[in-house]
């Protein structure tokens, strides 16, 4: 890197800079902008990883390539218009402040330096470039963190297979640590919790909470996935801190693609016989997703609102996703702290990078000293 001292003249990472800790935010990824030429590369991406669809590989190439690519990204760019900020994507938004509220926070509570990065596994930042840019950074412990509550092969599994993917071509990997799943974390449950009686003080509260989660194939459920269960103990859990019932707070699964059988029951479903009962206001929460997205405020709010209305209720009001609030920031916080335990970048009395430190002045002294070619 430029303006770095790297004595050695080796490319791509420096050790003459103080070892630092680092976080690995990863979410889904968005397209660029909302039109069918920005979102078919992405969708070509997504679509094209074995984790996200499970079925024989060349068959799948040549339904994606000759059929799917050619349709969806128009209909996908149209739903993107209708959430897109001046900002950009939602989800793109909403991860980057997720990000920088996460940094401060840890600059906060930490004794040592850690440096928050966001990488976005399908589309812009890769896993890799930003693998690579914390290793120039001097980053040589890295936690990532994929911004899935409940793990899933589709999300999680393949976030992992990225990094490990970026790992397989570095000469001198940094230390990783991972973290499945937090579908389960006390903090995360409590902001979720703390979320919905901040909307029903704010809104009123309506006759249903419905927990909403993105779904997948059934298939891949009965092949070993947790996803199902880890949702389910998520909306448990989330029923018990609210004290409601499984009926009073039921669960669906959104945003099925294709004509396989995905997880049941379905949200589109589940929103119209509510309509149809009779009920006229639901609240609906996401809480597999950690920011807003197409698929919570498109999806839910909008299509699933009318879905609703039309089924004869009145009105779906939409629960946010936790985004960068103070509550989800510090959950998010709690997870690095207990994950990034016995690393010497935080240790109280900070000895191992204070030694770091005089390493690299002792190395900046011998090559000022030309002792070193
Ligand atoms: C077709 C297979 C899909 C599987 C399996 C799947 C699993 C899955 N997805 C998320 C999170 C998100 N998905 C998002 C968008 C999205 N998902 C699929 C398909 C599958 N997802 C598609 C085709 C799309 C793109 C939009 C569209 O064309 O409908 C998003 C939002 C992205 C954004 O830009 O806002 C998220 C987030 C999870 C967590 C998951 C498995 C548990
Ligand atoms: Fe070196
Ligand atoms: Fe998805």
């Amino acid at each position: 890197m430029p303006g770095t001292p790297n004595y050695t003249g080796l490319a791509g990472h420096s050790h003459d800079t103080l070892p630092q800790a680092g976080v690995l935010l990863v979410n889904l990824g968005t397209p660029d902008a909302p039109t069918a030429a920005a979102v078919r590369p992405y969708l070509a991406q997504f679509l094209g990883d074995p984790r996200v669809i499970e079925y024989p590989r060349l068959l799948w190439m040549a339904i994606l390539h000759g059929v799917i690519l050619r349709v969806r990204p128009k209909r996908s760019a149209h739903a993107y218009a209708r959430i897109w900020t001046e900002q950009g994507s939602p989800l793109r938004v909403g991860s980057e402040a997720l990000a920088a509220a996460l940094q401060t926070e840890l600059g906060r509570r930490r004794p040592g330096p850690i440096r928050v990065a966001l990488a976005m596994r399908y589309g812009k930042p890769a896993v890799a470039d930003t693998i690579a840019q914390l290793q120039r950074e001097g980053v040589r412990r890295l936690l990532v963190l994929p911004l899935y509550p409940q793990y899933s092969a589709t999300s999680t599994g393949s976030v992992f297979d990225a990094v490990a993917d970026t790992i397989k071509g570095l000469r001198w990997p940094p230390e990783l640590r991972q973290i499945n799943d937090y579908h389960a974390e006390p903090a995360y449950i409590a902001a979720l919790a703390d979320s919905v009686r901040a909307h029903w003080e704010r809104n009123g509260r309506g006759e249903k909470l419905l927990m909403s989660f993105h779904g997948i194939p059934e298939r891949y459920l009965r092949n070993g996935d947790p996803y199902f269960c880890q949702c389910h103990a998520t909306a448990r859990l989330l029923r018990e801190a609210l004290g409601l019932s499984a009926d009073e707070a039921p669960m669906s699964f959104q945003s099925r693609v294709g004509r396989e059988r995905w997880l049941h029951p379905y949200t589109d479903e589940t929103v119209k016989a509510f309509g149809a009962q009779g009920i006229k206001r639901i609240d609906v929460i996401s809480p597999g997703f950690a920011v807003d997205c197409l698929e919570t405020l498109e999806e839910i709010a909008m299509q699933n609102g009318e879905f609703f209305r039309e089924a004869g209720g009145d009105t779906l009001s939409y629960i946010p996703c936790l985004n960068a609030t103070s509550t989800h920031v510090d959950a998010i916080a709690d997870l690095v702290l207990r994950h990034t335990q016995g690393w010497p970048e935080f240790a109280e009395d900070y000895d191992a990078a204070a030694a770091a430190v005089r390493l690299a002045e002792a190395r900046e002294r011998a090559r000022k000293a030309g002792a070193h070619a």
